[in-house]
């Protein structure tokens, strides 16, 4: 395995390595030449700007006290794998490292008896106001650092730790008060040192003076809570926490004796099947998790979802957005008052404007029901005036009325931040993600613009027009399709709307508008209407979304821009598989670059490793060599047939280790190993590593389908269906999701699903079970249907350039070599057209055909229909039995013919020179063995040049190919059964 321990990696010309200063340091605002707002970056210069004021000897002491804790932080962060990335700017390490000072030094004279003036001195201090309760400080002060130093964001924990300690240091200096005799501070300090110091004879003399009893409850139910509070154990959860100590403490805990003894955790390593299951232990489910000391289920959780949501934007938007539209309203809009309304009337009869406020034209009749949302600017543009509006004056009202639109701005160019402090893989390599600024900045996104305001005066218009009592009340823009959005007076059928759509899209002159009705999650109708100015939504905005941050996770990927503007990123692993559909052009391999991309930006070669079949054999070369690779670029069909049989046996093989050692995901098995808790059985030379995520990537399941459709679609099925807890995952693509491709039952395993532009309802049905995917735009724009959400959500995809890929894959792959498996797709040897076709090709491959298609394996039936003589015809009767065609001859009966017609393509293929498919492979395989045995059974083996013979003189009789027939039938179906198909 190819090894590398440089810090500054090649294709990583910013020298970003995990040290931290270096990477705090990194000016990617610059880089950009964008402003970076509250970035780290801006932090650090204007920190730049006030150090000089400083004296040098601060600045020196600081710095080397801010070094000295980071490299304690970074060296403590390592320890265990729970510790996720640390950014520059959210380190504490400089506080960390003064609790952990303060504990050592308390420590030194407190537990180890140091003497010496100074520390007497403050020995008398402490010791005096806390009694012995000083003994425990050190303690605390340990734990407050490591948490500092590990999980300085954590802030809600680390107050709740603080405030746990302070209220021990009081119950426990109260009860050492005591338990220490009650001193009184007449009798001097001594005294008090020996029980509670200060503190303890301030919290419980005056409780004590009433009884000393009270002192006692009062804090040993302190001491206690504190417990529970440093501890973060709720009430309920006592006993369980209780039990789970002392199966640990008693050592009902992992003792392995039942590994299986071959390393089948790394993909680089050889593939020795592990055996068969062994007794399956509890050692580390979820009832022991905390015990255990890992840090609690790592694989599927209550209300999982695919989608990674901005989810203080959704409980935003679905608390206010039921009326509202919590995005598209601004804040000055309000129900206009009973004055206003009357002066809108005047104005309008006055004919002072004219707007489409249709709706608002009745506000005198039924003003609390059918009033309309207006911004102080209603009034001046006269927006209730129900007389036909001139064109441009419609628009500016509209405008008016539809506030200003707040999108997610792009994200701060600033990078992602990295993971851990240095990504190491297995062994010694040292391995740095690609630098965020690899990734290129897209263009701002556009809040409005005068598209958006003619589109609103035009529906505005016709909801006047066709007098639907409804109102524009707000849109929200996204990259390519803007969603309007209309709610409907009280007593408006939702069907009024709905039923218009097609003098909707005439108004806007556009054939592509989706309704919505409602809008999920709102009670307005959306009506979406693509931007006549689209925009891209580049990879490297979605992945420095706030979104992509909120996770580390490595099989996060961007998947590009909603509707209302927001990133979309998605996790790919909680999918668990995923099926891109399209027409031609509609933007899969863009999507699944996108993907591609997002997984090198964030994972090592040690957490995802990837297979990828791309039969079209240029969307995915870019990324040949990439060490993610445990197979080049599979383009061949039947190889990549072969390899989803190897990815079932991987499956195979992880289920086998889950089970022996008692887990039931790949992540608890994982952390377990990263925490050296999973232990070989004794004997065994395996070295157990964690196992990475498997993607697999089919570029073209069309593809895949023709040659092997049975042996595709069962790995399929077989992966889909258990892959997800071994960590393996599949993304298939196809530009026809026609039902003889996309199968019902790959279908019913996959359950998440990307519709781009499909060319028919009947293929969207297919992809997403219901329409909408047929009038889609392209070019990315998509229907994404995670795995258990129950609407589809338009998002227009990610866009990742050519020259960004080339980067990013530059990058990796200066930094690794792919060392590939051997095992996956092996070359097979060429095979040669037999010497004894020689040039009887052509008719060899007609008789194949007549003999498969007809299923009747007639030798004077090739005599009558080649136009071949008897000898000629007999000839190609044993090459076809040679190639398992045919069975051997029974005599006067036609033989078995072998070859079910489906599979035609896949045997004429294989004659033809081209690599034997698996199927036919084996079946090949499977007859040899079978005339094998026959031979060996029934000895006939010298009989058979008799028999046939015999066989072609029979076959004469059988020109009208009339008899036979039954015998044939029964006899091909028990041979095809000794297939074992
Ligand atoms: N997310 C996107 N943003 C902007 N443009 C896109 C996006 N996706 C696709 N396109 C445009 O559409 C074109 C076709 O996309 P792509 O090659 O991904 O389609 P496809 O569905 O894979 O087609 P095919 O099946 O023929 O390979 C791209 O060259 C690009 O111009």
């Amino acid at each position: 395995m190819a090894t590398r321990t440089s810090s500054a990696p090649r294709g990583n010309p910013s020298g970003k390595s995990g040290s931290p200063s270096a990477r705090g340091s990194r000016p990617a605002a610059s880089k950009t030449g964008k402003p970076s707002g509250t970035t780290a970056t801006a932090r650090t210069r204007q920190l730049a700007a006030v150090e000089p004021k400083q004296p040098w000897l601060v600045r020196v002491v600081a710095g080397a006290w801010l070094g000295v804790g980071h490299v304690v932080g970074a060296g403590i962060r390592r320890i265990g794998s729970d510790v996720s990335d640390l950014a520059p700017e959210d380190r504490r390490d400089g506080a960390a490292l003064f609790n952990f000072g303060l504990g050592v030094f308390i420590a030194t004279f407190a537990w180890w008896g140091f003497q010496g003036w100074f520390p007497d001195m403050v020995y008398g201090i402490v010791n005096g106001t806390f009694g012995w309760m000083s003994l425990l400080l050190p303690l605390m002060l340990f734990v407050c650092a490591v948490r500092l130093f590990r999980q300085p964001v954590d802030g809600r924990g680390n107050n709740r730790i603080g405030i746990g300690f302070l209220i021990m240091t009081l119950a426990g200096s109260g009860l050492a008060h005591i338990i220490g005799g009650e001193p009184t501070v007449a009798e001097g300090f001594d005294g008090l040192r020996h029980a509670g110091g200060m503190l303890g004879y301030l919290a419980a003399a005056p409780l004590a003076a009433i009884h000393s009893a009270v002192p006692v409850a009062v804090y040993s139910l302190l001491a206690f809570t504190s417990l529970l509070i440093v501890t973060a154990t709720p009430f309920g959860a006592i006993p369980g926490r209780l039990r789970g100590a002392y199966e640990h403490l008693m050592g009902i805990d992992l003792q392995d004796d039942d590994g299986d003894g071959h390393d089948r955790s790394y993909l680089y390593e050889s593939d020795t099947p592990a055996p068969a299951k062994k007794k399956r232990r509890r050692l580390f489910g979820k009832d022991h998790d905390d015990d255990a000391g890992l840090e609690g289920y790592v694989g599927d959780e209550a209300f999982e979802r695919a989608l990674i949501a901005d989810e203080e934007a959704e409980a935003a938007r679905s608390a206010g957005g039921a009326k509202t539209g919590s995005r598209t309203v601004a804040p000055g809009v309000r129900r206009p008052t009973q004055a206003e309304i009357a002066v809108e009337k005047i104005k309008a009869a006055q004919g002072l404007g004219s707007t489409a406020g249709g709706a608002g034209a009745s506000p005198g009749e039924n003003a609390t029901e059918a009033i309309p949302l207006v911004t102080p600017g209603m009034v001046a543009a006269g927006s209730l005036n129900p007389a036909a509006p001139a064109p441009g004056a419609a628009a500016v009202a509209a405008a008016a009325r539809v506030p200003s639109n707040p999108v997610t701005p792009a994200p701060p160019p600033t990078p992602i931040p990295q993971r851990t402090e240095q990504l190491s893989l297995a062994g010694d390599v040292t391995y740095t993600l690609p630098p965020s600024d690899v990734l290129t900045p897209g263009s701002v996104p556009k809040e409005r613009t005068e598209a958006n305001d003619a589109i609103v005066a035009s529906l505005t218009e016709t909801l006047n027009q066709f007098n639907v009592d409804a109102q524009v009340t707000g849109f929200s823009r996204g990259p390519t399709v803007t969603r309007y959005e209309i709610e409907l007076s009280p007593g408006t059928k939702v069907e009024r709307v709905t039923a218009l759509s097609k003098n909707i899209s005439y108004a806007v002159a556009s054939s592509d508008v989706r309704i919505l009705s409602p809008i999920p999650g709102k009670s307005a109708i959306g009506i979406e209407i693509p931007n006549t100015d689209r925009e891209t939504v580049s990879l490297g905005d979605v992945l420095r979304s706030q979104n992509a941050r909120r996770t580390d996770h490595p099989m996060v990927m961007g998947v590009g821009k909603d509707v209302e503007g927001g990133y979309v990123v998605a996790n790919l692993a909680k999918m668990p598989h995923l099926l891109v559909a399209g027409a031609t052009g509609a933007g899969k391999s863009s999507f699944v670059n996108s993907m591609i991309t997002s997984i090198l930006m964030r994972a090592t070669p040690d957490e995802v490793r990837m297979v990828m079949v791309d039969p079209k054999r240029v969307e995915l070369t870019a990324y040949e060599g990439v060490p993610h690779l445990i197979t080049p670029i599979i383009t061949n069909p039947k190889k990549a047939a072969e390899a989803l049989q190897w990815v079932v046996r991987e499956m195979d093989a992880r289920y086998d280790d889950l089970a022996n050692y008692g887990f039931k995901h790949i992540d608890d098995f994982n952390k377990a190993v990263r925490a050296g808790k999973v232990i070989p059985p004794e004997g065994s030379k395996r070295v157990i590593r964690p196992y990475p995520y498997l993607l697999v990537i089919v570029d073209e399941l069309a593809d895949l389908m023709m040659v092997a459709p049975r042996d595709v679609e069962d790995s399929i099925v077989r992966i889909t269906q258990l892959a997800r807890a071994a960590g393996i995952h599949l993304v298939l693509a196809t530009q026809r999701p026609s039902v003889d491709v996309v199968t019902g039952l790959i279908k019913a395993n996959v359950p998440s699903r990307m519709a781009f532009a499909t060319s028919s309802v009947t293929d969207s049905r297919v992809v997403l079970d219901q329409p909408g995917a047929e009038k889609l735009i392209g070019q990315g724009d998509a229907l994404f249907l995670p795995m258990g959400a129950s609407k589809a959500m338009r998002v227009q995809g990610a866009w990742v350039t050519e020259s960004e890929i080339h980067r990013v894959v530059e990058h990796v792959k200066g930094q690794l070599k792919a060392v590939y498996r051997d095992d996956v797709a092996p070359e097979a040897p060429k095979k040669q057209i037999d010497d004894d076709i020689g040039d009887d090709l052509e008719v060899l491959l007609q008789a194949t055909e007549l003999v498969v298609t007809t299923q009747f394996g007639s030798t004077s039936m090739l005599q009558r229909k080649l136009r071949v003589g008897f000898a000629k015809a007999g000839r190609l009767m044993d090459l076809l039995e040679s190639r398992g065609v045919v069975g051997p001859s029974e005599g006067s009966k036609a033989r078995d013919v072998l070859v079910k017609p489906d599979d035609l393509a896949t045997v004429l293929a294989a004659m033809k020179g081209m690599e034997l498919p698996a199927t036919a492979d084996a079946q090949t395989a499977a007859l040899s063995d079978n005339a094998n045995a026959n031979i060996a059974q029934g000895g006939y083996a010298e009989d058979l040049v008799a028999a046939d013979l015999n066989n072609r003189t029979q076959a004469i009789d059988y020109n009208d190919g009339a008899d036979g027939g039954s015998e044939d039938e029964d006899g091909s179906e028990d041979a095809w059964s000794l297939t074992g198909r």
